[in-house]
C-alpha cells in the first residue's frame, strides 16, 4: 500500500484524520458485534478477524462539472470490497443505493449520521446471508452540480489472512454455498483489484 499524504497546508489534517480513524474503527466493531448477534453468532465474533489495521480511510474529491453534456454518474454502480463501509456525510448529496426493489434512492445525511454499506467480503463470510450494497454517486442537478464533492468513507477490512469461506451456520438447504472456492481476505483482494485494474 502507498505512504499517506499528509497536506502541510491543513496544520491538525493529521491528527485530526487518525483520530476519526480510530473512532471509526471502534464505531465498525461495535456494529459488526451487532451483525454478529443478529446471525446467531458470538458477539465478539469478528473482534479478532479485524484487529491488524488493515481498514483504510480514504479522502475522495471530486471534482465539479462544468461541462452540461458530462455524464450524470460521478462513481458507477458498484459494491465495496471490504466488510462494510462507514460514511460520514459528503459535502454534497449524490450517493444512492440500489433496493431490493432495483430502484435508486439517494441518501442524504445530516449531522452525525452514518452510513454503513454491507460489502463483498461480509456477503461472501455470510453466505449472501448479509447481501453487499449496491451504490453509486451520482452529479447533484442543484445548485451543487457545478461544485466539488468530497467524500470521506472508512473501508473497514478484515485481516489478510481471514478465510472467507462462507460460515457454515449460514449454509442451509434453502441456501446452498454459493462460494465453493476457498479464498483468504488477501487473495480475494488481489482478485478484485486486478478486475478493476488497480494493480
Ligand atoms: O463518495 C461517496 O459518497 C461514496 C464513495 C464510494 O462508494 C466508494 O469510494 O466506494
Ligand atoms: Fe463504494
Amino acid at each position: 500500500m502507498q505512504p499517506n499524504i499528509w497536506p502541510s497546508e491543513v496544520p491538525d489534517f493529521q491528527e485530526k484524520s487518525y483520530k476519526l480513524f480510530e473512532e471509526l474503527d471502534k464505531l465498525g466493531v461495535r456494529i459488526l458485534r451487532a451483525l454478529a448477534l443478529h446471525i446467531n453468532l458470538p458477539e465478539t465474533f469478528f473482534d479478532n478477524l479485524i484487529d491488524s489495521g488493515n481498514s483504510i480511510l480514504r479522502p475522495i474529491y471530486y471534482p465539479p462539472i462544468q461541462d452540461g453534456n458530462a455524464p450524470n454518474v460521478r462513481a458507477g454502480a458498484h459494491e465495496d470490497i471490504n466488510f462494510i463501509t462507514l460514511l460520514v456525510g459528503a459535502s454534497a448529496e449524490g450517493l444512492e443505493v440500489l433496493t431490493k426493489e432495483g430502484a435508486w434512492l439517494p441518501i442524504t445525511t445530516h449531522d452525525d449520521a452514518i452510513v454503513v454499506n454491507i460489502g463483498d467480503m461480509l456477503q461472501r463470510l455470510t453466505n449472501n446471508v448479509y447481501p453487499s450494497t449496491t451504490h453509486r454517486v451520482v452529479n447533484p442537478t442543484n445548485e451543487n452540480a457545478s461544485k466539488p464533492r468530497y467524500s470521506v468513507p472508512y473501508f473497514l477490512h478484515p485481516n489478510p489472512d481471514v478465510l472467507l469461506d462462507p460460515l457454515p451456520s449460514c449454509i442451509t438447504p434453502g441456501n446452498p454455498n454459493h462460494y465453493p472456492d476457498s479464498l483468504t481476505s488477501h487473495e480475494f483482494l488481489q482478485q478484485r483489484l486486478r478486475e478493476i485494474k488497480l494493480i
